[in-house]
């Protein structure tokens, strides 16, 4: 039996089908919104490449940090449900400010297709991102908390499936946005003047994410809604304060030693929060380590790209563009999450291997670094291909009385510039007044060339002759294809690393700060980001081969200590654990009652040594 008052299907409670559902549709908004970000910062607001790039490094982090902030009040003051509706609501006025934002005729009184007040826009689009981040950023831990809860004591099985499903919807979101969205893009809209439709592909997510509201609002009726329990991130800080404070105060040899520093925090506070503080601050420390598997895990985005940039995206029907590559992710767990969880896992269990949450972990961390020394591998091929340039054009030039211009070939062909992107055989017109004649060879991919034009060129006549085409850079030889075993193993790696971990963050977290472990789990992800930022800039290693093995490096030994951090670890029961404290708590009110004028300190001692004993019952299985 679930907790709420769903009907439950095949042992599930129905109320989750309205989470995941709202899942897929506020990551669908998510990503879509970001696939195209970066173009509407370049092309919309004519931002340079470095401010457009950190201008969306600097929007993703703030997705990662605002969790904490949602957490809080989540588990503090608003519950887990009002937080998730509150926050979807300014996320939703986000999105729609993105969207009127890329409306370029609102601003465009002289008609003359370009926005006249910038500043309007940009203004805008920053009120609504700064809105967009705190609203998926707040409802993030949220979400995936809630629907743990709504799993009964005996559910532990149901609910890992559930993390699993939510994953998938994750995916399938992101998927679907990641190609609708730039195809919306490339739509023209306009009133006065037509142009990219940037407002079509904000608006879509828009719309998405007010679906996903109202959808989460239907299943209202069937939620298990816990109540907030106080200020508790307060309480928190303020019994370790006093448990830090009181242990200074008692350093001297005359006073006896307490089995966990928290323990000096007995004279004030509740046992039960005392202890719930331990198992919140085990698994925080278990998470220090963790965000470098974030560090390697989102350079696919960055690194990754660019390595695809000089690789050969041509599939034969399909040409593929180097950051459609990403997509590779998402596809890969939708097929990964169901062979896992029912072959993969199954069978490990079958073989009488105790595949523990922190050993899944722990074979996550080594399959992305795995995956880099696959990224080096293919590096190493493409260096060794791009022996590059085969001529140089000043000697070619040398005396000879020719026109010259340079191309370079990258993505689609684009009429106005002489970048040619991906064609197998590309036509140009060279013109003089009326008259014209057509050029065309074949390119390959990532290649680059300079054409000669002769002096003597006659117009009418075949152009073909009258043209040289010397190459330069020779195309792009190592297929994108080499990509596909390192995105094979890093989202491997994903699905063992983070659909556990997100299980995990759950299951041993306590009761009123569920939301704040998700937070803490996400605060790994921003953190792995910032290492991303810091060691590119301070190793400044000039071979790209030799910075994906010292990322991989770097995780190998990080997960060795992780794996002696898990090793240690025990985990707990939360629920049995708080349930047996408040059996106690009751039994000694009752006691009180019948034997009135006990001393304080006397039951304080006595409590202390009874809660340690509840305490280590409840937390005996290992690593
Ligand atoms: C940090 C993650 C827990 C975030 C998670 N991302 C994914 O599941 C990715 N595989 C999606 C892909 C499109 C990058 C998420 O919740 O978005």
């Amino acid at each position: 039996m679930g907790k709420g008052k769903s009907k439950v299907v095949c042992g599930y409670p129905l109320s989750i089908f309205f989470i995941v559902v709202n899942e897929f549709c506020e990551r669908f908004s998510y990503y879509g919104m970001r696939a195209v970000l970066v173009l509407y910062f370049k092309y919309f607001l004519r931002w340079d490449d470095d401010l457009a790039t950190s201008i969306y490094h600097t929007f993703v982090a703030l997705c990662y940090l605002t969790p904490i902030l949602g957490a809080i009040v989540a588990d503090s003051w608003l519950g887990k449900f009002k937080t998730i509706i509150y926050l979807s609501i300014v996320y939703a006025v986000g999105q729609v400010a993105m969207a009127v934002s890329a409306i370029h005729d609102i601003t465009d009184s002289d008609r003359d297709g370009t926005p006249d007040s910038m500043t309007f826009h940009i203004v805008l689009s920053m009120v609504g991102l700064f809105l967009i981040a705190l609203g998926t950023g707040g409802i993030k831990p949220c979400v995936a908390a809630f629907g743990g809860d709504q799993f009964g004591e005996h559910q532990d099985r149901q609910r890992r499936t559930f993390f699993s499903v939510f994953y998938l919807c994750i995916n399938g979101g992101s998927l679907l946005s990641t190609i609708i969205t730039p195809v919306l893009r490339a739509q023209e809209c306009g009133i006065y003047s037509k142009q990219k439709c940037y407002s079509l592909a904000f608006g879509v997510p828009a719309a998405l994410m007010v679906v996903a509201l109202v959808v989460f609002i239907i299943g209202s009726g069937m939620y298990y809604k816990a109540e907030p329990q106080g200020n508790i991130m307060l309480d928190v800080c303020k019994c370790i304060g006093f448990a830090i404070k009181n242990r200074y105060r008692h350093r001297s040899k005359q006073y006896p030693k307490r089995q966990h520093w928290m323990d000096w925090a007995e004279e004030k506070y509740d046992k039960l929060l005392i202890a719930q503080i331990k198992m919140v601050l085990k698994v925080l420390f278990l998470y220090i380590p963790l965000p470098m598997f974030w560090t390697l895990f989102d350079q696919k985005g960055s690194r990754w790209t660019l390595q695809a940039t000089t690789m050969d995206g041509n599939f034969g029907a399909l040409v593929i563009q180097p950051d459609q590559m990403q997509t590779v992710n998402p596809i890969l767990i939708l097929t990964l999450v169901p062979i896992m969880d029912s072959l993969i896992y199954p069978l490990i269990k079958k073989c009488g291997l105790n595949f523990t949450p922190l050993k899944r972990m722990t074979v996550g961390m080594l399959l992305a670094a795995i995956a880099f020394v696959c990224a080096a591998l293919v590096q190493i091929q493409i260096d060794v291909s791009t022996k590059q340039l085969l001529h140089s054009s000043p000697y070619i030039l040398s005396g000879q009385g020719f026109i010259y211009f340079k191309l370079t070939i990258k993505g689609k062909a684009n009429s106005d510039s002489t970048t040619v992107h991906n064609t197998d055989k590309a036509t140009f017109t060279l013109r003089s007044g009326s008259q014209s004649c057509e050029y065309s060879t074949n390119f390959g991919f990532g290649s680059s060339y300079t054409f000669f034009i002769h002096s003597t060129l006659v117009f009418g006549s075949n152009c073909q002759d009258s043209v040289t085409a010397v190459e330069d850079i020779k195309p792009n030889s190592v297929h994108m294809a080499l990509q596909i075993p390192q995105y094979f193993f890093i989202t491997a790696g994903e699905v063992m690393f983070s659909v556990t971990g997100l299980e995990f963050s759950y299951s041993q977290a306590p009761s009123n700060m569920k939301a704040v472990l998700q937070a803490g789990w996400l605060f790994t992800v921003a953190i792995g980001n910032f290492i991303v930022l810091i060691v590119a800039e301070l190793a400044k290693i000039p071979k790209q081969w030799a910075e994906y093995v010292l990322f991989a490096s770097l995780l190998v030994a990080v997960c060795v200590i992780f794996s002696i951090m898990a090793y240690f670890y025990t985990y707990i029961d939360p629920t049995e654990i708080e349930a047996q404290f408040k059996k106690k708590i009751n039994e000694d009110d009752e006691d009180d009652k019948s034997k009135p004028g006990k001393a304080e300190v006397e039951m304080v001692k006595r409590d202390s040594i009874k809660c340690h004993d509840e305490y280590d019952k409840a937390t005996q299985t290992k690593m």
